[in-house]
């Protein structure tokens, strides 16, 4: 072994001393004893803390040091890649290990494990694909369920599958984590497993709730912002907003009031957080602020649960959340701003007392925080199942009617998710598998846009395939600021594609890759930078999945845009729509009635039939990303599915 390595090892060492006592302050650290009995005796647990007790990052620890690794891995899921990756990065550090080594994370597009692995923090979702090739997860001996108060969509189904897998193997042993009480359900769900509380958090969060309702909350922020900047010790700020183009707002209005601020006040530092940056950006956050500088983390709830930021004195809790949910009768999901529950207040207010106390402002009065349901409601009742089920299908539950939901999810969800699945032939009319279906379940996209890749071999235009699904995975790319919109409507022009959005992005992402990124054509051209680099990020991580799946990243319609269209209908020929005598739309499956949102290219223009990528109900019924389409088109997709609908009507 060289001498730099012998050199980190006793740095990595040193350091891993140097938490020790911290570690043993969690409450946690008191019931070591009590849980790895617990553990040793029960095939499956819960275990309830409040936030911060230590269970993400002392528990699996526990298990490791008592020998419980010895057969097997031990997975942890969370909700969120980012707690996955920067907890699984703060317990190698506890450990004294190299990331990687004996401790890993595996998220979408990411993993950092080896063959030494043994504690394995990753994704829900990345514990679902992982059945698709091993269907009783044999490399693992314990599986943490973690935050499953959340109940997030891909925990819940985790739930059913770990609960079928026991039954085949006794030795797996079941963990379920919560920071709530309503834990009876989790115990009564695995046959009256034993619960263990651990008492106590760590340091006191002093909470303050507005004295009067607040009619603008990011207005709100952004006061309180400043005056926990000007008036409060120093120490971080976490800030809790609903979405991307809220923080970017509040972001900007923060830097823009920055120099009325008192001459002695400390510099700020504004750190953006949500769900579809690259993970190397919201690592971002957790680099320690610079001297004289107090950060400020504007996010989204992806902040919300088992992460810790280190330096967050204060919280900002605007009490507010966005939430999608899907109407499964016609289709249509909505997006909308709603009042978070108890459960996610505590939990927001739980980010801050992990290394000191702290301070919550809540942006809402106490009988509002009184007002709000107790737990927000699980996530499959709520929202379209099409992709969980083809990965149940392809994990190899056969009658997806029967499964052991912890929560059955309404009978129509599943049949609608069931036909989304029969009309792109991942299912036979009988619901079984189909070999495409396969194929499609092995993509790490939603299964229509999964068709649209695996069809896009044959039409050869993979590489504008691959670009346009980028974009639309990212929130708006175009930036229109309220001062300069004409100018910004000019610059978008050039872009502008006559057949519309899908057509539109795809030239935005050739532009921005014939000046190799150039921040300044960014700028030029009224481009979201940070966007469109994100954008180009999930480009790279599809084009090395398609070439994994042998599908040629390269192959290029050239300047053809017919294939293209075409690729994407085989995936989305559920979503026409045509135009009606008053200039609205209505859909084909469903009779909705519908209009083109203003952000499209198309809106106002008058084309016969259209395409759309999503169907959502804000203010009314809006189709976006929408591309004109033509009629004989038609045949050549979905007609098994057209037949049979018009056949049942
Ligand atoms: N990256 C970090 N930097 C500094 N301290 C940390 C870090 N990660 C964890 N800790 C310390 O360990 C404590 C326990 O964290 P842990 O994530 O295990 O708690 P938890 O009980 O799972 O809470 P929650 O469910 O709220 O995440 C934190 O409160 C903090 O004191």
């Amino acid at each position: 072994m060289s001498s730099s390595e012998d050199g980190g090892r006793a740095k990595r060492k040193a350091k891993a001393a140097s938490l020790v006592p911290s570690r043993n302050r969690l409450p946690i650290s008191n019931e070591r004893k009590n849980i790895i009995a617990a553990v040793q005796k029960a095939r499956a647990l819960v275990i309830v803390g409040e936030t911060g007790s230590g269970k993400t990052t002392q528990l699996p620890q526990f298990l490791f040091e008592c020998g419980l690794a010895k057969k097997g891995m031990i997975a942890i899921t969370q909700p969120r890649r980012v707690a996955a990756s920067s907890i699984a990065r703060r317990v190698a550090e506890e450990m004294g290990v190299k990331l990687g080594n004996e401790v890993g994370y595996s998220v979408r597009f990411d993993d950092k494990t080896t063959q030494s692995t043994k504690i394995k923090y990753m994704t829900d979702g990345m514990l679902l694909r992982e059945l698709l090739s091993d269907k009783l997860l044999s490399k693992y001996s314990v599986i943490i369920l973690d935050e499953a108060h959340e109940r997030t969509l891909r925990t819940d189904v985790l739930f059913g599958m770990v609960k079928a897998i026991q039954k085949v193997r006794s030795d797996l042993k079941i963990i379920v984590m919560s920071a709530t009480l309503d834990a009876a359900r989790f115990a009564e769900y695995f046959d009256g497993a034993e619960t263990l509380y651990i008492p106590g958090r760590q340091f006191p969060v002093r909470v303050y709730n507005a004295i009067e309702r607040q009619e603008d909350y990011v207005d709100a922020a952004l006061v309180a912002t400043f005056q926990i900047h000007v008036d409060e010790d120093p120490g971080d700020i976490l800030v809790f907003l609903t979405g991307q183009e809220e923080i970017e707002t509040v972001e900007k209005l923060l830097k823009e009031h920055m120099h009325e601020l008192p001459p002695n006040a400390s510099q700020l530092l504004i750190c953006p957080l949500f769900a579809s940056q690259p993970a190397a950006q919201q690592q971002k956050v957790f680099a320690p602020a610079p001297p004289n500088t107090r950060k400020v983390i504007l996010s989204t709830n992806v902040a919300e649960t088992s992460i810790t930021i280190s330096g967050i004195r204060y919280i900002v809790d605007t009490g507010m959340a966005k939430v999608r949910a899907f109407n499964p009768k016609l289709g249509i999901e909505s997006l909308a701003v709603v009042p978070i529950s108890k459960a996610s207040a505590l939990q927001r207010l739980g980010r801050a007392g992990r290394e000191a106390p702290g301070v919550c402002y809540r942006l809402y009065t106490e009988d509002g925080f009184s007002s709000l349901a107790n737990v927000s409601e699980p996530e499959i009742l709520r929202c379209n199942l099409a992709n969980v089920l083809l990965t149940l299908k392809a994990s190899g539950v056969e009658n997806i009617m029967e499964f052991d939901f912890l929560d059955r999810p309404p009978r129509a969800s599943l049949i609608r998710a069931l036909e989304h699945l029969f009309a792109l032939r991942a299912l036979n009319s009988k619901g079984e598998l189909t070999p495409e279906g396969h194929k499609m379940a092995g993509f790490p996209v939603d299964p229509s846009l999964a068709k649209v890749l695996i069809h896009s071999k044959a039409l050869n235009c993979t590489a504008e395939v691959i670009s346009i699904i980028s974009m639309l995975s990212v929130e708006t790319v175009f930036f229109s600021p309220h001062d300069k919109r004409e100018a910004a409507n000019e610059a978008k022009r050039k872009f502008v594609s006559h057949d519309g959005d899908h057509i539109t992005l795809l030239n935005v992402m050739r532009g921005y890759q014939a000046v190799s990124g150039d921040k300044d054509w960014c700028i030029q051209n009224y481009i979201n930078g940070r966007a469109i680099k994100n954008a180009m990020d999930i480009r790279n991580q599809l084009a090395s999945f398609c070439e994994q799946g042998g599908i040629s990243p390269t192959a290029s319609a050239g300047s053809e845009v017919e294939p293209i269209l075409q690729c994407f209908l085989q995936g989305f020929f559920q979503n026409i729509a045509s135009l009606q005598m008053d200039g609205s739309y209505q859909t084909f499956s469903g009779k909705q009635v519908c209009h083109i949102h203003p952000s499209s290219v198309l809106f106002q223009k008058r084309m016969p039939l259209i395409m759309y990528h999503e169907l959502v109900q804000t203010s009314r019924q809006y189709v976006r990303n929408v591309s004109s389409i033509s009629l004989p088109w038609l045949q050549n997709t979905g007609s098994h599915y057209f037949n049979a609908a018009n056949s049942s009507a």
